[in-house]
């Protein structure tokens, strides 16, 4: 192995090190405190073998975490919108309703994120409180603590305030049986399990939703647990890998002293030896001085030559082992690349529809914007929205509004040309984005695709139900940013909406 290919492999080595590390950094905070302990464990030893074989046990492992993750998180979804469905059921307290929108806009945006969980439970407990300790509608006006404890009052409005406190408990005792907890708290979910199936107490209310937020926070824990092994495990791997690096650099050191040794070494036998010739004053005398410095010379190269070959197999050898590791590494590199392509999809895909979400929605807008109004080119953003969706789910049931959901934006798809782009951006809300479009154009567009919704006979249950939306559309303006053209749609919207439904309007 030349000097030049063992130079080229340390490079690819450093390479493969720093792009695996920076291919995890960035995508989670928990993550990327990994990724740091990587880079400063990086220079010291570890056990290959022992590492590859911990790090092909861990990935399977991986993955199947993160299916139990995301099917917890839909159980905390469909628990979180259960509990707000709860408490619209009772019929004499309102739901403060921009309170609701803005937690069912949280739940829509935060549900897939654990550490999230316990600051949306929170939320609900204020809505609860908040809807609960309203005066009633139809009965007394007292508040519900004072309605709570003074129980000549009212009956019927503390019975149904109960009722609510009842579903309440019962729905969390439901969440608790689907967190995946190590089995030290079994007793703690056993108890929480028992207060909550007891209690119809608002005042007790707060402490158990704490206990329950407690839990889930813990089951949150456990899971981010699983991605540092897995990558603890990569770490060691990472750290194997660059003392090779240290091993060959030494090796490579090693073998220019020596060259540098010989150098020196004949320089001076050569000086010695022009020098004892000048000296010499016969021919035999003469002979003999050659013969002992040319053997010397001879005996000299014989050493370095045997040295060399030594080194040579030594460096073969470890070149051998850091290939070997670089392939590795290269197939590690690529399957942690595809996980974390595959998370990242995930995280800018809507499960239900499998559009983008609104998070792809905020990642793209502003480039596409800004490269059209270089461009000098329309684009214009359409805002969807299905009316009175609410009653679907009233009426049919979540599964069915689900199905609407899926069947709306498939219509909708149909419309489109392969340049738009559609978003689920919350709840039954979908953003599209019409590039080089004119605002006649767009409102023409958005026109067809109302039409075609309408049109589309949607079957629930085997019943048909019609469904319509509500479309706002505006034109980028030059120099506007995105979230004033978004403003300007969104109104748009509310105007069709105000305007009786199934509508187009247009900012113009
Ligand atoms: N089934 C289902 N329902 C959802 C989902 N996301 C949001 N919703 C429901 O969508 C409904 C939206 O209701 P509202 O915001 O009151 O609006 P609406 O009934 O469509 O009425 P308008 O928009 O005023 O025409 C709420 O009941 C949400 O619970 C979902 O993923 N699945």
């Amino acid at each position: 192995m030349t000097e030049p290919s063992s130079d080229k492999l340390i490079e690819v080595l450093r390479k493969a090190v720093s792009r695996t590390s920076m291919l995890a950094e960035g995508n989670d905070p928990q993550l990327d405190s990994v990724v740091r302990q990587i880079r400063q464990t990086i220079t010291k030893g570890a056990n290959a073998e022992e590492i590859q074989k911990a790090l092909n046990n861990a990935e399977p492992f991986l993955i199947q975490s993160d299916e139990a993750h995301l099917s917890r998180a839909k159980q905390v979804r469909s628990t979180l919108q259960d509990l707000i469905d709860i408490l619209e059921k009772q019929d004499d307290k309102q739901v403060p309703q921009s309170e609701k929108k803005q937690l069912e806009a949280k739940i829509r945006l935060h549900w897939q994120q654990p550490s999230q969980w316990p600051l949306l439970l929170k939320d609900f407990l204020t809505l609860a409180e908040n809807t609960l300790n309203q005066p009633a509608t139809d009965h007394a006006k007292s508040s519900f603590f004072k309605r709570l404890l003074n129980r000549s009052a009212k009956n019927d409005a503390i019975k149904n305030t109960q009722d609510i406190i009842i579903q309440v408990s019962h729905t969390l005792a439901g969440l608790l049986n689907n967190l995946s907890l190590p089995s030290i708290h079994d007793n703690d979910i056993a108890d929480l399990k028992t207060a909550l199936s007891k209690n119809d107490n608002l005042q007790q209310f707060p402490d158990l939703l704490d206990e329950t937020i407690n839990l889930v926070m813990v089951a949150v824990g456990k899971n981010q647990e699983s991605l540092t092994n897995y990558l603890n495990q990569l770490n060691k791997q990472l750290a194997s890998i660059n003392e090779s690096i240290t091993h060959s650099d030494q090796t490579q050191k090693s073998l220019s002293k020596s060259r540098e040794g010989l150098n020196t070494k004949l320089q001076q036998q050569m000086k010695d030896t022009s020098k004892a010739v000048q000296e010499a004053s016969e021919l035999n005398s003469l002979k003999s001085l050659i013969n002992e410095r040319l053997s010397t010379i001879s005996t000299t190269m014989t050493a370095y030559r045997s040295q060399m070959k030594e080194q040579e197999k030594q460096s073969n050898q470890s070149i051998a082992l850091l290939k070997n590791k670089v392939t590795r590494m290269e197939k590690d590199t690529t399957s942690l690349r595809a996980l974390l392509q595959e998370k990242l999809a995930q995280a800018m895909t809507d499960s239900l529809t499998d559009l983008p979400n609104r998070t792809a929605y905020q990642d793209a807008i502003l480039p596409l914007c800004k490269a059209m109004q270089k461009a000098h080119k329309p684009i214009c953003l359409v805002v969807c929205d299905i009316d009175h969706f609410k009653k679907v789910n009233d009426t049919w049931g979540h599964l069915a509004g689900d199905k609407v959901l899926r069947l709306v934006p498939k219509q909708i798809r149909n419309m489109l040309t392969k340049e738009d782009l559609m978003f689920r951006y919350g709840g039954e809300e979908f953003v599209m984005v019409f590039p080089d479009t004119t605002l006649e154009k767009a409102i023409e567009r958005a026109e067809n695709v109302r039409l075609a919704v309408t049109k589309t006979p949607f079957n629930v249950q085997g019943e048909p139900v019609s469904i319509s939306v509500s479309i706002g559309v505006a034109e980028l303006q030059p120099q506007e940013d995105p979230e004033s053209l978004f403003d300007r749609a969104d109104k748009q919207l509310y105007l069709a909406k105000d305007g009786g439904r199934n509508k187009v309007m247009a900012h113009k």
